[in-house]
């Protein structure tokens, strides 16, 4: 909750998310939940954070950089081990989300960071299904699976993966591929391959670019990689050729303020390009990340957007209009979304 006249406005504004990782809805409390149930011995001698969910929580005010909270995000996973816990964990993600008034959630997931620990590709894959499954008819949240590529593993490992993931990228079961986890010293270049493969078979293609790395690396993204949306991006305001582009080309940027926050990206959320891109006609939507362990949904990233800038109703309606333009489900669900942004304008319009 924020102190803005705009709260019940932003609560109702129908929301589409675009950059939220799965396994960073991993809250301590379900972490330990599952690390007892399935007779995981998590490092707390090693590392004292993990001693109880209070002390991790405590911990995750306190990061450093993306690789320092990146170690923790793959210790954590390592829980995960049934369908049932993946699907647990993206059902109680999609109940918190329709919460906070999304009514279409295009989620990430890491297939390697669970492969690379002997769990079946397949189980991952069917435990996110099924809770996508139930929130469409339980909850009437669209949803859409998108599978990243992580970095920090030897380019040469994407191509098993993604021969893994084919039939279901080409039949649309996932929506599409990403990239994420580390980023400096990674630059996008070295998946050219897979995404020229990906491109091919019209398999849509986003990439986490811009969010420690440079504007450089959301350039190559595009020029090599082919990607269709840019995840993070905030880094784009450095090249303003680059940004013109973008703004032309109407690709949506998804940015994650709290996240950028807490992994000091920036010092504070009024440093983010949110004023630049707005002026610029740059599209972008605002998402959760790693709500579980930045303090913070999609209505929390919302709030801290409207504390630090001071947007205008129409300024929402734009922002809200750009992500659901900006989404991969059909023309039809992205209709339904924008009337009821339009019903939401209308009751809150004089805000
Ligand atoms: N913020 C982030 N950046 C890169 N990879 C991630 N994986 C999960 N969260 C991420
Ligand atoms: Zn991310």
């Amino acid at each position: 909750m924020c102190n803005s006249p705009l709260h019940p406005f932003l609560q109702s504004l129908p929301k589409c998310e675009h950059h939220m990782h799965l396994e960073g809805s991993l809250s301590p409390s379900l972490l330990f939940t599952l690390a007892s149930r399935n007779k995981i011995t998590l490092p707390a001698s090693a590392d004292s954070a993990f001693t109880s969910p209070e002390t991790l929580l405590d911990r995750y005010t306190r990061f450093t950089s993306l690789d320092d909270f990146l170690r923790y995000y793959y210790i954590s996973m390592g829980c995960l081990i049934y369908e049932a816990d993946f699907e647990q964990l993206a059902w109680d993600y999609f109940v918190r989300a329709k919460s906070d008034g999304v009514m279409h959630a295009e989620v990430f997931f890491d297939p390697q960071a669970h492969t690379e620990r002997g769990i079946d590709y397949e189980t991952v894959v069917n435990g996110f299904e099924k809770a996508c499954k139930r929130a469409e008819q339980e909850l009437e949240v669209t949803t859409k699976l998108i599978m990243c590529f992580v970095r920090h593993l030897p380019v040469e490992h994407t191509n098993e993966t993604y021969i893994q993931a084919e039939p279901h990228l080409v039949s649309g079961r996932l929506a599409g591929i990403g990239l994420d986890s580390s980023e400096e010293g990674h630059p996008p270049r070295k998946w050219h391959e897979v995404y020229g493969k990906a491109k091919k078979q019209g398999i849509r293609r986003t990439a986490h670019a811009g969010e420690e790395g440079p504007a450089e690396y959301i350039r190559e993204a595009l020029t090599h990689l082919d990607i269709e949306r840019i995840d993070h991006g905030i880094r784009l305001a450095d090249d303003k050729e680059l940004m013109r582009e973008v703004a032309e080309r109407k690709m949506l940027v998804t940015m994650c303020p709290l996240s950028n926050l807490k992994l000091r990206c920036v010092k504070e959320i009024g440093e983010l390009p949110i004023r630049t891109f707005l002026d610029s006609g740059v599209s972008f939507s605002i998402n959760s990340d790693d709500p579980a362990y930045f303090s913070g949904y999609i209505l929390d990233n919302y709030c801290a957007v409207q504390e630090a800038f001071g947007l205008t109703v129409q300024e929402w309606e734009n922002i809200a209009k750009a992500s659901v333009n900006g989404s991969w489900c059909d023309g039809s669900r992205k209709d339904a979304i924008l009337k009821e942004v339009d019903a939401t304008i209308m009751k809150f319009g004089n805000v």
